[in-house]
């Protein structure tokens, strides 16, 4: 077997962001036919270097580790494809939840590894037991899935009631958000006591992994919403290309990306003196699903649409620049002394230099959900937005866009929800540990 096919993960070192490396990947297939002769027919189809193929193993780079300082998934370079699944507790056991966070623990270290959800997998465990693994992701490869947990305000307190023994480990950081104005949120689409973001490269083994954990679940959580997305809408590394959102435009230019580790430390990730130390190394998941209203948009100028990014929509330039990653001019001035980035321009208000340096880490994707029963397609933005202190960064930030933002003619806030992203499980952890045990 070429070294490329190995599945050994014991070789790599953390990275500066306390990640290690992405690991060679298996495809499931080839684990779980290890000793057929499937196995040995992908492992040549490697050694003559045939990656392209479809039943090809996966390259290096499709697996990326699950353990470590920080969870997978948020300064990951981002994937092409998303599901993202928030889930009610339905018990009110403390004993139960917990061996469910451990068992979903060990199956998202395997399925992110490119491994059947558990050992006897698809068909191991007989004709006559269902199969603990759904199997459609049988002969596909790990694709670079993460999966990262999140909790919700209510999976600490609902209605006043501490459900689980962790109302007094609420971080402060982790309130409700606010009304903002001109939010439409639908309470179908918003909240929820966990969530869990699944990205991968292939979306179907992103379902797979969310569609298995809630398999497990039974009886302890259901789900309330989720939501598939495509085409990543942001860069979270200088490696990548900026992609386009639904309106045509690049998105993501100017992100925190993973390659700063100082606006990481400050804007991402949650220090140890900050409120609540079961959190440090962790962060703060802001989500929110944005209609696009891309029919009035298809019908507005090129001019108009420019305007109200206050970027151009061919390079990404800011509007008086020549290149994508020059720098805004929020002082220059026009003809007649307009501003070349008008006052009410997304890019201006949503700036640092506009909210006394506040910057958040985005990672949204592209959605399409049929059409809204009026002729109109359900299309947008599923906006997650990854931040050390939601209550300092994105609510000052989203009521500046609510209140003045250009853009809001175009888009409708329908859904929300804010979860704690715990810190990065570590050899013997499980997700939730330094909540539930520590
Ligand atoms: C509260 C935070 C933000 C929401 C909600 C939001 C919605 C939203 N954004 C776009 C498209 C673009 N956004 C761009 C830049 C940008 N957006 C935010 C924040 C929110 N956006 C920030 C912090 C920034 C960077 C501002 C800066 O410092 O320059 C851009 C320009 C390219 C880029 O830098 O990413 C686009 C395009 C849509 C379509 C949308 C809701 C549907
Ligand atoms: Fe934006």
């Amino acid at each position: 077997m070429s070294s490329q096919a190995s599945n050994s993960r014991n070789d790599n070192q953390p990275d500066d962001t306390g990640r290690t490396e992405p690991r060679p990947g298996l495809s499931r297939r080839r684990l779980f036919g290890a000793v057929g002769a499937g196995a040995v027919l992908a492992g040549a189809g490697v050694a003559a270097g045939r990656l392209t193929a479809p039943e090809a193993a996966a390259p290096t780079s499709e697996v990326v580790p699950f353990r470590g300082t920080h969870q997978a998934g948020i300064v990951t370079a981002a994937q092409d494809r998303m599901h993202f699944v928030a889930f009610d507790v339905i018990t009110d056991s403390r004993d139960e939840l917990v061996a469910m966070l451990k068992k979903w623990t060990e199956m998202a270290a395997r399925m992110t590894a490119g491994e059947e959800a558990a050992e006897d997998g698809a068909i191991g465990a007989g004709e006559y037991n269902p199969p603990s693994d759904t199997g459609e992701a049988l002969d596909l490869h790990a694709s670079k899935l993460t999966l990262t947990i999140g909790f919700g305000p209510s999976l600490f307190e609902t209605n006043g009631k501490d459900r689980f023994g962790i109302a007094d480990k609420k971080p402060a950081a982790l309130a409700d958000l606010p009304k903002f104005t001109g939010d439409a949120l639908e309470p179908a689409r918003s909240g929820g006591d966990i969530a869990i973001q699944a990205c991968s490269d292939d979306p179907q083994v992103a379902v797979h992994a969310v569609r298995n954990l809630a398999r497990v679940g039974f009886g302890v959580v259901a789900v309330r919403w989720s939501q598939l997305g495509f085409g990543r809408t942001s860069s979270t590394s200088t490696s990548q290309k900026t992609p386009r959102n639904l309106f045509g435009f690049k998105d993501g230019t100017r992100n925190i990306k993973a390659e700063d580790p100082d606006a990481l430390a400050e804007f991402v990730w949650v220090d140890p003196r900050d409120d609540q130390s079961w959190m440090a190394g962790g962060s703060y998941l802001v989500a929110r699903r944005i209609r696009m209203l891309i029919e009035p948009w298809d019908r507005t100028t090129l001019h108009e649409q420019e305007r109200v990014f206050g970027r151009t929509k061919g390079s990404g330039a800011p509007l008086g620049r020549k290149d994508e990653f020059d720098d805004l001019q929020l002082g220059a001035k026009g003809a007649g002394g307009k501003p070349v980035i008008d006052k009410d321009a997304h890019v201006r208000l949503a700036s640092a230099e506009e909210l006394n340096g506040i910057q958040i880490l985005r990672r949204g994707y592209n959605f399409t959900d049929g059409t809204d029963g009026f002729g109109h397609l359900d299309a947008g933005l599923f906006f997650i937005a990854y931040c050390r202190d939601p209550q300092k960064q994105f609510v000052p930030m989203q009521q500046n866009l609510a209140r003045n933002d250009a853009l809001n003619e175009y888009i409708k806030h329908v859904g929300s929800a804010v979860f704690a992203v715990p810190p990065g499980v570590g050899d013997g952890g499980y997700w939730g540990s330094t909540l539930f045990d520590g």
